[in-house]
């Protein structure tokens, strides 16, 4: 697993997850190797789906090793992130929910709900997902059967 600073890690956000979003990128810069914010760059109301799809676009190609991605539920851009293929996006509101999308699910999107999580939390859950390795084994063979079967 890469160390934090070698990191290249996307985030994106709508209005609703703007406040979180400026909460948690500070530490982001300080402390990995390249942070890029797909938007939204103001809290004037906008779109979750219009951010979520580029953020997505990018992990999928690999441009990123992870992303993070803010509503403010959390459920509206997880849901748009989660209709790549290549993306398994985790909605997390607890440390140890954010330690289960990397073990069992290995979650390449940590999806958060910026209206019901403060920034300390969500540093938490954001450092534990960045950290944690997936366990591979029958999870592996678990997600294997995630993706859309032919009837
Ligand atoms: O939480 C969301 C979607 O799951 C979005 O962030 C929206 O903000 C939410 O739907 C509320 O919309 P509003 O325009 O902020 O009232």
């Amino acid at each position: 697993m890469k160390a934090l600073n070698e990191l290249k890690i996307a985030i994106a956000s709508d209005h609703a997850g703007y406040g979180l979003k400026t909460g948690i990128t500070p530490w982001l810069a300080d402390h990995i190797a390249v942070l890029h914010d797909f938007g939204t760059y103001s809290p004037d109301s906008c779109d979750y789906s219009d951010f979520g799809h580029k953020l997505a676009d990018a992990v999928e190609k690999g441009e990123y090793d992870y992303g993070i991605a803010i509503c403010g539920s959390g459920n509206g851009i997880n849901m748009t992130v989660n209709k790549h293929q290549g993306i398994r996006a985790a909605l997390c509101w607890s440390p140890e929910l954010a330690a289960l999308a990397r073990q069992h699910n290995n979650a390449n999107i940590l999806s958060l709900p910026g209206r019901f999580v403060k920034a300390d939390e969500a540093l938490n859950m954001v450092k534990i997902f960045l950290t944690t390795d997936f366990e591979g084994g029958r999870h592996q063979r678990r997600i294997d059967k995630i993706p859309l079967q032919p009837k």
